[in-house]
């Protein structure tokens, strides 16, 4: 592992580890700090998450992030990193139409950094179109945060026969589409696994259960320092650790070999 550190993960590299059974390891990062020990320390997946409108700006939504503030905290991170494959958000109504999604994933790519752009919810035209401007796309399924006031809670999707049944297609549509990663949230764990193994694409779960491909968590719950109350799904990796670079190794250690997320993080 640590020969590689310095060698730039590409989509490949992220593909060829679900083909391979390795784990996938995420975190989130929104600035050059944090990015660079997480990088460091040999986390495949750098997300800059528009969660940091709930863990940087204090808000109790993801809802009110621009789009100029996620190519900023894109920028913080991009410029530090050295190995990690970094994905950003597309941020609440910056995908509402075509036009506007090919000009705000643009910005992410070009401006921010990034590598690929991550979308809420089966935008089966925007995955389309993006993906032929040559755009990566990851999809977002599951527990759709930008969603909050239409579900009323943060709470597990897909339980009923019905919806579990429509994730299940979703997530195959959106790599008919050529999405080229997913991110499932708050799902049973059962059918998480189920949908990693229907798909080829690299499926990275948060709240969705070891089945995944790979896992991701918000950096500040893992690091015990959230405003809000760490979710359920999420461990704090500062007990027993002294500082945050070894707290992320053990988080990456704990992805690697399958320890975590244990049955206790799961739905
Ligand atoms: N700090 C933070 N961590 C996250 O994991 C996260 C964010 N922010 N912001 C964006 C979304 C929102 N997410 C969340 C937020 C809260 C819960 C939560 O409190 N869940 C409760 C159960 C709630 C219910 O069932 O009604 C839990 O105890 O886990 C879950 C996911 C996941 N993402
Ligand atoms: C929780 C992850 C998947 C996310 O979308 C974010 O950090 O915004
Ligand atoms: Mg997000």
């Amino acid at each position: 592992m640590n020969q590689l550190i310095d060698k730039p993960l590409s989509i490949n590299d992220i593909t060829t580890m679900k083909r391979k059974g390795e784990k996938i390891s995420c975190l989130t990062a929104y600035d050059a700090s944090f990015a660079a020990v997480i990088d460091k320390v040999g986390i495949d997946i750098l997300l800059v998450g528009d969660s940091l409108g709930m863990v940087v700006q204090g808000y109790g939504t993801t809802i009110p992030v621009t789009i100029e503030q996620m190519v900023y905290h894109t920028q913080c991170v991009s410029r530090v990193r050295k190995r990690a494959y970094i994905i950003a958000d597309m941020p609440f109504m910056t995908y509402s139409n075509l036009d506007d999604a090919a000009r705000n994933a643009a910005q992410l790519l070009q401006a921010g950094g990034a590598h690929m752009v991550k979308l809420e919810g089966a935008r089966v035209d925007c995955v389309r179109f993006l993906v032929e401007q040559g755009i990566p796309v990851c999809g977002h399924l599951g527990l759709l945060p930008q969603s909050i006031h239409q579900l009323g809670a943060y709470s597990v999707q897909g339980k009923e026969p019905e919806a579990a049944q429509k994730l299940r297609d979703d997530a195959q549509k959106l790599q008919e589409l050529g999405a080229g990663m997913l991110v499932l949230e708050c799902v049973p764990a059962a059918l998480a696994k189920q949908i990693s193994a229907e798909l080829t694409i690299p499926v990275i779960g948060i709240g969705a259960g070891i089945g995944c491909d790979g896992q991701v968590l918000v950096l500040y719950d893992m690091l015990n320092i959230g405003v809000n109350k760490r979710p359920r799904f999420s461990k704090n990796f500062m007990t027993g650790f002294k500082c945050v670079e070894e707290a992320i190794t053990a988080y990456h250690l704990a992805v690697k070999s399958a320890e975590f997320p244990g049955l206790e993080h799961s739905f």
